[in-house]
């Protein structure tokens, strides 16, 4: 049956930036003192960051108020205790935390067994194992993948690399390697991966240089306690940007959300198509730029394409960014995204089934998408599977919302990882 649905109203905060809490707890936890994060996410992915490090023996609260207070007596302490045999973490779902903790493991040489859920179990780990190996860390994947096993090793050799992935996930694991071993890091990241760790450190009293695509931090810096407010996440509100670009009659406000240039790529290319995008009371907040957006439903977006350094600033949006493609006038492509690949899905096959499903036109191709526009969707014929992905979860809950049909939405348990409240906002935005 179809119904005509009204647009998306109202203001909302979306849920808290993943890539700064994750960051805020790990740096929290080789931090002398108390830690107090603000308005921090709490998802599940968080929750493998918040276990990971207890199980290193730091004290972590969630208040009544949701915030986190990490309680820790530093690196030093850590170091010192006595693990008695190896630890074994599990991470769950969660590549930040994975490859984070790496770094501070190694950097430590605490012998630890990681291991992660069956998405986590395929995605590669020799990125940042084989770099580590060859600073002194004595640690091991299987076969390039989970589990990893750390045995210790020291780290003594100064830290000196150039990223041949574009992934902020290996350029912080580094610095984190060479903050818990007390040596110094270069790293040179031509491709300009999110630069949450390097804004975050100063407030924890660490020098950091950062020149063009240079990073250094040297090695003989202690991390003192502070205060972190966390924003609203970009990937989270881009769900929104789409959903509300794409439903006539809609107009909204996302509040404080952070608008790193890193981050916000997506902003860049949905006014590049054409949609209504205004940011309101821009400020900096702990060293990130952050800004209320108002989107407001326009009647056509023109299709275009993305590719090299912008790909970077909205991997985890491509998912949401492929949906306005497949709705927008004319051609458009998406290259150089192979890392799409290596996510919690296989994103360039799951993002194409799943757009195909709903009536859009758009053919995988090996780093990217082709994407022909068509000019309605519509609901699948039978339940789609959201591969245990959720930012796929999320894609088909937009999907369904533009089809402006009865059916029901699509099962939302995978947007625990990034985004709990996501069904609560659709209600709220949906009813204003
Ligand atoms: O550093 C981070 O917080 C993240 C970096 C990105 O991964 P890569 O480093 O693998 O590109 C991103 O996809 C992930 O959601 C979060
Ligand atoms: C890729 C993602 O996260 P992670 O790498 O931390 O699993 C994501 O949130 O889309």
């Amino acid at each position: 049956m179809m119904t005509i649905q009204k647009g998306l109203k109202g203001q909302l905060r979306v849920a808290s930036d993943k890539s700064i809490t994750h960051r805020a707890i790990i740096l929290g936890a080789m931090a002398v003192g108390k830690t107090h994060i603000m308005q921090p996410l709490l998802s599940d992915d968080i929750r493998q960051t918040i276990h990971g490090v207890q199980q290193l023996g730091v004290d972590v609260v969630i208040t009544e108020d949701n915030d986190i207070i990490i309680d820790s007596l530093g690196i030093a302490d850590i170091q010192k205790r006595q693990f008695d045999e190896p630890i074994a973490f599990n991470f769950g779902n969660s590549g930040t935390t994975t490859r984070l903790m790496i770094g501070l493991l190694a950097g430590l040489g605490i012998p630890a067994v990681i291991t992660g859920d069956a998405s986590l179990s395929q995605r590669p780990m020799n990125r940042i194992v084989d770099l580590l190996t060859g600073y002194g860390a004595d640690i091991t994947t299987t076969d390039g993948h989970l589990p990893v096993t750390i045995r210790g090793g020291i780290m003594t050799d100064v830290i000196n690399e150039t990223l041949k992935v574009p992934s902020a996930q290996i350029k912080t694991s580094l610095l984190l390697a060479g903050l818990s071993a007390g040596v110094p890091v270069i790293v040179f990241d031509d491709f300009q991966t999110r630069n949450h760790t390097e804004n975050m450190l100063p407030s924890f009293g660490v020098t950091v240089d950062c020149q063009g695509g240079m990073i250094f931090v040297s090695g003989d810096q202690r991390l003192t306690a502070t205060t972190v407010s966390v924003p609203a996440d970009m990937s989270s509100a881009a769900f929104w940007l789409v959903g509300a670009t794409l439903q006539p009659g809609s107009d909204i406000v996302l509040q404080d959300v952070n608008m790193n240039e890193t981050r916000s790529g997506i902003v860049k290319v949905l006014r590049r198509m054409g949609a209504s995008i205004t940011l309101l009371n821009e400020r900096v907040q702990n060293g990130e730029p952050i800004a209320d957006v108002r989107v407001a439903s326009v009647s056509q977006l023109i299709g275009t394409t993305v590719q090299g350094g912008e790909v970077t600033t909205m991997i985890d949006e491509l998912p949401i960014l492929a949906l306005a493609l497949a709705r927008s006038e004319g051609d458009s492509r998406v290259m150089d995204a192979s890392e799409l690949r290596v996510k919690e899905s296989n994103r360039i096959s799951t993002v194409s089934e799943t757009l195909v499903a709903y009536g859009a036109d758009v053919k995988p191709t090996p780093d990217g998408f082709l994407i022909t526009g068509v000019s309605r969707l519509q609901a699948p014929a039978e339940s789609l599977s959201d591969h245990g992905d959720h930012r796929i979860a999320m894609l088909q809950s937009i999907a369904q919302l533009l089809t402006n049909d009865d059916a029901p939405l699509p099962n939302q348990a995978a947007t625990a990882v990034s985004y709990p409240d996501f069904k609560r906002d659709m209600e709220v935005l949906m009813h204003a």
